[in-house]
């Protein structure tokens, strides 16, 4: 068959994959432009279109006439932990255990202080030398100041790690998909080696929040961070997520005691005392705007189960897959075709590979490049759809087939992608 002939065919399948997804029709939750396929939600989610007129309301009525009253009268004050619970219902967290606060980084840092302090007396955390730099930067600092040392240890090596490192062991803390690759590694495994020798697991969900089937209660997970601004699509610079199970919020001692995180903020004490649950993880005065752009950005998961967006991600990706095999692009998949060991994204590999990603964005096929050769393509399946997979795959074909990228004007080396 002709690639026009292999093409048409995809997209007939396509069209009826998408009729038949339980996720059929929830692209109209977004706005986006024409002419664009994005596949960098995994980066900056797309603009779900009830958040405009919510911001309207917070800026223009509940900031601009309210004013201070706002805080009680909209409720601004239990904002974060109303929209942790939200966040929670994605990731399997029962309300009460999440809260949506500062940045992922600081939340990490939290994280593991707040883990030694809960297992005195060990020495150790674990890592992955391949987690998103600023994972590695604050697991770094935070460490030094609680005493731990960190070992960076591949996932996949990270069980046996766990138990050669055995009642030293404090904290293993590892990201549930590798930023690059699109990988999705074992937690359930590694929470279980951790908790055989008495130690606790962090979970990074910021590739895994919004298109994952995470089970943080069910699957034993202590702590767990995620940023907001990628699949949960809350806007450039939303909040985090903190999530601190059940059984450890009495005695989860973060480090940053800010006025937030005290029981009577308004008693104005100069004695730090921790609120009873998830609100001691807030820190200081929380960015409202962002916080309550990201609660009406949610309301795109209206009515799904994170089992069904799981299903649609793989049968998008594994779609988009199949594509590339069909339409002849050979070039070595980062990502795991295995369905249980890809996240949401297919990475590519390509020597070239930022200049093949440029070429893409010229086509308005939107995805990024990461160091050292990867076009890294997230597919959020509430907006990307089967019939986009198949012209994302047939404009990486053309983008290739006729050596578009070696145009200069797609060499160019910019300082944010
Ligand atoms: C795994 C991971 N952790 C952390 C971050 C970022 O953290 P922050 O929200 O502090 O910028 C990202 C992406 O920017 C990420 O992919
Ligand atoms: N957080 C970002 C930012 O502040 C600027 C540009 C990109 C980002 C990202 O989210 C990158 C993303 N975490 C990644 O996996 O590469």
């Amino acid at each position: 068959m002709t690639t026009v002939h292999t093409h048409d065919a995809l997209t007939a399948r396509a069209e009826t994959l998408d009729a038949q997804s339980p996720l059929h029709g929830t692209r109209d939750r977004f706005t986006l432009p024409d002419g664009v396929i994005y596949l960098d939600g995994n980066s900056l989610g797309a603009l779900p279109s009830a958040v405009p007129a919510v911001v309207g309301d917070v800026v223009h009525r509940q900031w601009g006439e309210r004013l201070i009253r706002s805080w009680n009268e909209s409720d601004w004050w239990s904002a974060q932990t109303r929209v942790g619970d939200a966040i929670g219902r994605l990731v399997g967290a029962a309300p009460g255990q999440v809260v949506v606060t500062d940045s992922t980084s600081v939340n990490l840092f939290k994280a593991v202080v707040g883990a030694a302090r809960l297992r005195p007396g060990r020495t150790v955390v674990l890592t992955d030398p391949d987690s998103f730099p600023t994972d590695l930067y604050m697991t770094d600092s935070a460490a030094r100041l609680a005493g731990l040392e960190v070992r960076r240890v591949h996932p996949r090596d990270a069980v046996a790690a766990i138990a050669e490192a055995g009642e030293d062991l404090a904290l293993a803390s590892y990201s549930s998909v590798d930023y690059r690759t699109g990988e999705l590694w074992d937690l359930v495994a590694i929470t279980e080696a951790a908790h055989a020798v008495g130690a606790l697991a962090c979970w990074d969900l910021c590739h895994s929040a919004g298109v994952l089937d995470i089970r943080l209660d069910a699957d034993g997970a202590d702590l767990a961070i995620g940023c907001g601004y990628k699949y949960l699509n809350g806007g450039p610079g939303a909040p985090a997520f903190i999530y601190v199970a059940e059984r450890h919020l009495a005695d989860f001692d973060q480090p940053l005691t800010g006025w937030h995180g005290h029981a009577r903020p308004f008693e104005m004490s100069g004695t730090y005392e921790p609120a009873p649950g998830i609100t001691r993880a807030r820190v200081g005065t929380p960015p409202l705007l962002s916080v309550l752009a990201l609660e009406a950005a949610l309301t795109a998961y209206d009515g799904l189960s994170p089992a069904d967006v799981r299903a649609a991600s793989l049968s998008v990706t594994g779609l988009f897959i199949e594509a590339l095999d069909a339409l002849g692009v050979d070039l070595p998949l980062a990502t795991p075709r295995d369905d249980d060991h890809r996240g949401s994204q297919v990475s590519l590999r390509h020597p070239q590979a930022f200049a093949v990603v440029q070429a893409l964005i010229a086509r308005g096929v939107i995805g990024d490049f990461r160091e050292p050769d990867i076009i890294r393509l997230g597919f959020a399946p509430l907006y990307v759809t089967h019939v986009d997979a198949v012209a994302a795959a047939e404009h990486v074909r053309a983008v290739i087939a006729d050596r578009e990228f070696e145009r200069p004007e797609f060499t160019e080396r910019g300082a944010v992608t």
